[in-house]
């Protein structure tokens, strides 16, 4: 991974170079603290061993028996979800399974996913950490319901990815399926790298060891600088930046394949980090098509925001061709690719000469070495984010609590959080 934060430097806000030396110290001292956190396996440190500890071929063995199924379906949210999005989305090919989410309970788009399945040749992967997620049990029930119905035995084509305990592993133990344990102390959002995120790439075929070896190549180069570590560098800078009033962090991947690489990043981002009144609110975007879009805010709005521009150095081109159209003759004879650089390139430099502070992010291709670096990348420098802001990381109760009140308002028990939805102050306008 290449992290350039020349942009940084100069604009509105920016960083100088002499505060991002004095900031070396902090990213010194928080090193220490990370490494003995990964040392001892402390919860949440851990998920940054994963490059040494995640078992490939552990995972690889678990899903052999399912072979080449026409489809594969993981069911679960959040860190359970994104992180295998992110994998499939970006790597597969026209001849891999196709791999769907179920994520949220929308009635409609359940029934609709669930109706237009080949189900007898879909894999359905149940990833819940805790077992007791609300929005992941209930989507199972439904395609198991769905399964049964179509005369399909569930149990042969379902594995779960789970804690030690909890309602899916007894499912998984009542029924002897096939289960992969979620890794002690990594945090959902940090388990792309694991049984958790890996599962549903090893079903479409991809390689896993080039993913852990990109990603335990970037663990390499966590360092007590961040002028020696390109995670460490985008983690500093944009605690910096978010200090001086950037508190919005647009991630923009020039690559299609990448729109779940914004989603994940926004969840690592915001859960991590939002908290004791401190964070910086990560928004989603894509290039080229953003730039006809957000752009215009990024550029001429409120100087609160930085803007990470994400692309691969490397990628499959196509030709455009020839044309005697009038004004268009300049475009042909190049490629989608170079069109796509030289909008990545002229967002990268109008920014700049807008005074807005924006970082450059390059892997070398959007394969499963590049990912890997990147995914790691993206943990370790908001694990280090995190520490410079001195916030807890690895925990999430303001997500909790509307946990609470949700399973408090269908009767899942005694949670006073429910009661604040009776008490809601109304002002109807009709
Ligand atoms: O894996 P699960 O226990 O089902 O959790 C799924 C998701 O639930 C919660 O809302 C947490 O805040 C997320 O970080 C987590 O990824």
């Amino acid at each position: 991974m290449h992290v350039d934060i020349g942009n940084v430097l100069d604009g509105t806000p920016s960083v100088s170079r002499d505060s991002l030396e004095r900031l070396d110290g902090a990213v010194a001292a928080a090193h220490e603290r990370i490494e003995s956190g990964r040392a001892d396996a402390e919860h949440g440190y851990a998920a940054l061993n994963l490059p040494e500890t995640a078992d490939a071929g552990e995972i690889r063995a678990a899903v052999e028996p399912f072979g080449d199924p026409e489809a594969i379906v993981t069911v679960g949210i959040g860190g359970s979800a994104l992180g295998a999005a992110t994998l499939t989305e970006a790597l597969a090919d026209e001849d891999d399974p196709d791999a769907y989410y179920l994520d949220n309970v929308d009635p409609e788009h359940v029934s609709t996913l669930v109706e237009s399945l080949p189900l007898s040749e879909t894999v359905v992967n149940v990833v819940s950490r805790s077992g007791t997620t609300a929005e992941t049990l209930s989507n199972f029930l439904v395609v198991r319901e769905a399964m049964e119905a179509a005369g399909v035995d569930w149990t042969d084509r379902t594995f779960v990815t789970t804690g030690e305990e909890g309602n899916l592993r007894n499912l998984a133990e009542k029924h002897d399926l096939p289960a992969l344990d979620v890794p002690e102390g990594v945090p959902g959002r940090f388990s792309v790298l694991s049984t958790v995120g890996l599962a549903a790439a090893a079903i479409q075929g991809h390689d896993l060891d080039a993913l852990l070896a990109g990603a335990a190549d970037e663990a390499d180069r966590l360092s007590g600088s961040l002028f020696e570590s390109p995670a460490y560098a985008y983690g500093a800078t944009t605690y910096a930046l978010a200090q001086r009033g950037a508190l919005t962090n647009a991630m923009m991947p020039y690559a299609e394949s990448m729109e779940y690489f914004a989603e994940w990043f926004a969840q690592l981002w915001a859960e991590s980090l939002g908290k004791d009144g401190v964070g910086q609110t990560p928004a989603r975007a894509l290039g080229a098509t953003d730039q006809h879009s957000q752009l215009q805010l990024y550029r001429a709005g409120p100087r609160d925001k930085l803007v990470t521009l994400v692309r691969p150095r490397e990628r499959e081109d196509r030709g455009i061709p020839e044309t005697d159209l009038e004004g268009l003759s300049y475009l042909g004879g190049s490629s989608l690719g170079e069109l796509l650089d030289a909008e990545f390139e002229a967002t990268e430099a109008s920014l700049a000469a807008a005074g807005v502070p924006n970082v450059r992010i390059e892997i070398d291709r959007v394969d499963e070495r590049g990912l890997g670096e990147l995914l790691y990348g993206m943990e370790a420098a908001c694990v280090l984010y995190g520490e410079l802001a001195n916030v807890s990381t690895f925990t999430q109760p303001a997500v909790e609590w509307g946990k609470r009140a949700a399973r408090g308002l269908l009767g899942g028990g005694d949670f006073e959080e429910a009661d604040a939805v009776a008490e809601k102050t109304t002002l109807v306008v009709e």
